[in-house]
C-alpha cells in the first residue's frame, strides 16, 4: 500500500459515517492486476472526482463499488454498511445511483417518459408509457420537478434527438429520479460540446444541493479540480495521492506520473 492510500482511510472521513470508504480494495483479471490496494472514503454530501490517464482503473473503480464486477479482496462499505458481496440492485436499493460512459437513455421515448419511468419505478407502479401522461400523475410531476434540477425543457422531446450535453442532463435527471444518496458518474462530459460544459458543471454543482455524496471520474481536468472537494489520482491501478484541487496540482508525484503536460 503507498503512503498515499494507507494515510487516505478514514482520515477524510469528516463527521459521521462514510458515504463510501473503500478499503484495500482490488480487482484482478486473469493475471492482471487491474485496480490495486485502493483506500478511500468519500464523506456525505462530498464531491471527489477521479482522475488519472487512460487505463488506470477509473472505470474498473466504479465498477467495483456499483457491483458490476466482484471485488478479487477488499471491502466495499456503503453508508456504513458492507456491500461487497451484493448485487448491483441491492447497492441501487441502498441509494447507489451510478451514470455510465455511453448512454443508458431510451432514445425512442420522450424526455419526460424518460425520467417518468425511473419515477414510477422507484414510487413502486405499474410502468407504463404514456404519450401524453397526466401532469397531475405523481410520477410526471416528480419527473417535471428533476427536469427542472438539471435545467432541461423540452419534455416533449425524443431522448434520441438530444444533443450530447442536454443527453447528460437527462441521464442525471433519470438518476436523481432513483433519489440516490450516493452519485457514481462516470465521464459526464464525454461529447458534450465546450459550450455546454460550464451549464452541465453548475448541473453537478447543484446534485450537492439534493444532499448526495459524488465521485465523478472525468478526463475534462478544468471541470474537475473546479468542481471537487478532493481529487483521487488513479496511475496503473492505485491510488496516488488523495487531496484538495490545489494541493493535487502542486504534488510532485502527480506531476510528474501524469499532470506534468498541465502543470509546465
Ligand atoms: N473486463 C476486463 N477484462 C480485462 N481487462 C479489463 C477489463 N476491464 C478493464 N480492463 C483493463 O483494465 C485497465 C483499466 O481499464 P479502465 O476502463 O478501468 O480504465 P480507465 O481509467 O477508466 O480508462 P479510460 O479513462 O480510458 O476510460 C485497462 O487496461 C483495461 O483494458
Amino acid at each position: 500500500m503507498t503512503e498515499a492510500t494507507a494515510t487516505s482511510v478514514g482520515a477524510h472521513a469528516g463527521p459521521g459515517t462514510p458515504a463510501i470508504q473503500l478499503v484495500d480494495l482490488s480487482w484482478q483479471v486473469g493475471g492482471a492486476k487491474i485496480v490495486r490496494g485502493v483506500n478511500l472514503s468519500v464523506a456525505e454530501g462530498e464531491i471527489v472526482g477521479v482522475i488519472g490517464p487512460n487505463g488506470a482503473g477509473k472505470t474498473s473503480l466504479f465498477n467495483l463499488i456499483s457491483g458490476i464486477n466482484p471485488a478479487t479482496s477488499g471491502v466495499v462499505m456503503l453508508r456504513g454498511t458492507d456491500v461487497t458481496n451484493e448485487t448491483i440492485s441491492r447497492r441501487a436499493r441502498r441509494g447507489l445511483g451510478r451514470t455510465f460512459q455511453t448512454s443508458s437513455l431510451f432514445p425512442q421515448l420522450s424526455v419526460l417518459e424518460n425520467v417518468r419511468l425511473a419515477a414510477q419505478q422507484r414510487l413502486g407502479g405499474n410502468l407504463s408509457v404514456l404519450r401524453f401522461p397526466r401532469r397531475d400523475d405523481e410520477a410526471t410531476q416528480e419527473a417535471l420537478r428533476h427536469l427542472a434540477t438539471v435545467r432541461l425543457g423540452k419534455p416533449r422531446r425524443l431522448a434520441g434527438s438530444l444533443s450530447h450535453g442536454d443527453k447528460r442532463k437527462l441521464e442525471i435527471a433519470v438518476l436523481l429520479a432513483q433519489e440516490p444518496a450516493v452519485i457514481l458518474l462516470d465521464e459526464p462530459m464525454a461529447g458534450v460540446s465546450s459550450h455546454d460544459v460550464p451549464d452541465l458543471t453548475e448541473v453537478i454543482r447543484g446534485l450537492h444541493a439534493t444532499g448526495a455524496s459524488v465521485m465523478i471520474v472525468e478526463h475534462h481536468l478544468e471541470v474537475v479540480l473546479g468542481l471537487v472537494d478532493r481529487v483521487a489520482v488513479m496511475h496503473h491501478g492505485e491510488l496516488i495521492a488523495v487531496d484538495t484541487p490545489e494541493g493535487i496540482m502542486k504534488n510532485q508525484a502527480v506531476q510528474s506520473a501524469y499532470l506534468g503536460d498541465i502543470a509546465s
